[in-house]
C-alpha cells in the first residue's frame, strides 16, 4: 500500500549499485582481542564496592506490575494481550530466548502463539505468517526472531509487520520516528528500553553524560544510541571500523556494549568508576552446561568488576529486563487497541 511504497522509497534498500557513500552494507567484522583474560590490576588502596546490577529481580518486579495490569484489563473488558512469535530455523540460542519469552507471557497472563518455519522456507511463507497475525484480532504484538537465515530480505519481512503490532520497534517507521525530534514511535525496541531502565533504576543521571555505545545494530546499538540522545546524553557510537574504540570507551562515563563479541571490552577500555551495561549475549561452547553452551557478555567481567562503579552481569542483567519490556510493549499495544487506560 501507500505506506510500504513510501517506506521503500525512503529506505533506498533496493539501490545497491550507487556509489557507496554511506557504505551501508559493509559488514561489521570485529577483530578478536584474544580470549584469555589477564588478571585484574591490583586496587589495594581503593575502597570502592562495585554494584552488580540485578536485572533478574528488576524484571520480576516489572512482570508483577504487568500481571496486575493484564488482570485489570481482563476484568474490565474481558480481553488479554496476545503476542505472536515467528521463528525461522533451529538456532539453539533463538529457541531458548523464545522459551523464556513464552514462559514470561504465561506468568503475566499474556496469550502467546508460536509459528515455527524451517530454515529453508520461502520468504513469502514468513510474510504470510506475519500477515495472518496482522489480521488476527487476538494478537496485539508480533515478533520475528532475529537473525533470520542469511538469504532472506530482513527489511521486507520486518516491514510487513503491522505498525500497531510492531512490539520490537524494528519497523522502519517506528525506528525513523525514534530518530526524529518531535515524533514518537509507537514502540521502542525492548533491549534499549531495558538499558535505560537499568540505568535510571540504579540512580544514574543520563543528561550530559558521555556514553559509549559499542555496536550499531538494529536490535540494540542503533536504537539505544537514539534513545540516549532523547535523554540528552552525549553519545559516541563505536563499531568495527572505529579507529580508537579503546580510547573513546575509556573516556566515557557509561559504556553500553552490544557488539556481540565475547570479551571485546577489556579492563583497559574502562575509566575507573564507569558504569557498564553489557547487552552481549554470546553463546560459547561449554560441554559441561545443560544445553552444550553458556552465555557470556561483551565485557570481560572479571577485569571490569574491580574498576567499575556498577555493571550488569550476563546472564541476569539486561536479558531478563529486555523480555519484561517485550511484555510491557505487548500490553501497551493491547491497551492502545482497546483504548484502555
Ligand atoms: N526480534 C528479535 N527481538 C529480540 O529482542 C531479540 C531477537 N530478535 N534476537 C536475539 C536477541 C537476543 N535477545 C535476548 C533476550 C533475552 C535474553 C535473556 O533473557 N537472557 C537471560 C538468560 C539466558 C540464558 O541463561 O540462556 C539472561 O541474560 O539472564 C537473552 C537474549 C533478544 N533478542
Amino acid at each position: 500500500g501507500l505506506w510500504s511504497s513510501a517506506v521503500d522509497a525512503l529506505s533506498g534498500s533496493k539501490k545497491r549499485n550507487d556509489i557507496p557513500i554511506q557504505g551501508i552494507d559493509l559488514p561489521d567484522v570485529w577483530n578478536s582481542f584474544g580470549s584469555a583474560p589477564t588478571p585484574p590490576p591490583p586496587q589495594k588502596d581503593d575502597e570502592r564496592v562495585p554494584t552488580v546490577i540485578d536485572g533478574k529481580s528488576m524484571a520480576a518486579e516489572i512482570r508483577l506490575g504487568i500481571a496486575d495490569e493484564v488482570r485489570r484489563m481482563k476484568d474490565a473488558i474481558g480481553k488479554v494481550p496476545g503476542l505472536a512469535v515467528v521463528l525461522v530455523g533451529q538456532r539453539r540460542d533463538s529457541q531458548s530466548y523464545i522459551r523464556f519469552k513464552t514462559m514470561a507471557c504465561e506468568e503475566v497472563g499474556i496469550k502467546s502463539l508460536l509459528t515455527e518455519l524451517p530454515e529453508n522456507c520461502a520468504e513469502h511463507e514468513i510474510v504470510s505468517a506475519v500477515s495472518s497475525f496482522n489480521k488476527d484480532p487476538s494478537i496485539h504484538g508480533i515478533l520475528v526472531q532475529l537473525p533470520l537465515p542469511k538469504h532472506m530480505d530482513e527489511e521486507r519481512i520486518l516491514g510487513a509487520i503491522s505498525l500497531e503490532k510492531d512490539v520490537d520497534g524494528f519497523h522502519p517507521l517506528n525506528m525513523g520516528n525514534l530518530a526524529l525530534r518531535g515524533r514518537e514511535p509507537l514502540f521502542i525496541p525492548c533491549a534499549s528500553k531495558a538499558c535505560i531502565a537499568l540505568l535510571l533504576q540504579s540512580g544514574v543521571e543520563l543528561k550530559g553524560k558521555n556514553i559509549a555505545v559499542i555496536g550499531r545494530g538494529k536490535v540494540v546499538g542503533l536504537p539505544t544510541s537514539l534513545l540516549l540522545q532523547r535523554h540528552h546524553a552525549t553519545v559516541s557510537i563505536i563499531h568495527a571500523f572505529s579507529k580508537n574504540p579503546e580510547q573513546i570507551t575509556r573516556e566515557s562515563d557509561i559504556v553500553i556494549s552490544a557488539a556481540g563479541v565475547a570479551n571485546l571490552v577489556r579492563g583497559s577500555w574502562l575509566k575507573p568508576g564507569a558504569i557498564v551495561i553489557d547487552v552481549g549475549t554470546n553463546p560459547v561452547e561449554d560441554p559441561n552446561s545443560e544445553f552444550g553452551y553458556r552465555l557470556v557478555g561483551d565485557v570481560c567481567f572479571e577485569e571490569a568488576l574491580p574498576l567499575v562503579s556498577a555493571i550488569t552481569p550476563v546472564p541476569g542483567g539486561v536479558g531478563p529486563v529486555t523480555i519484561a519490556m517485550l511484555l510491557s510493549n505487548t500490553l501497551d499495544a493491547a491497551k492502545r487497541l482497546y483504548d484502555f487506560t
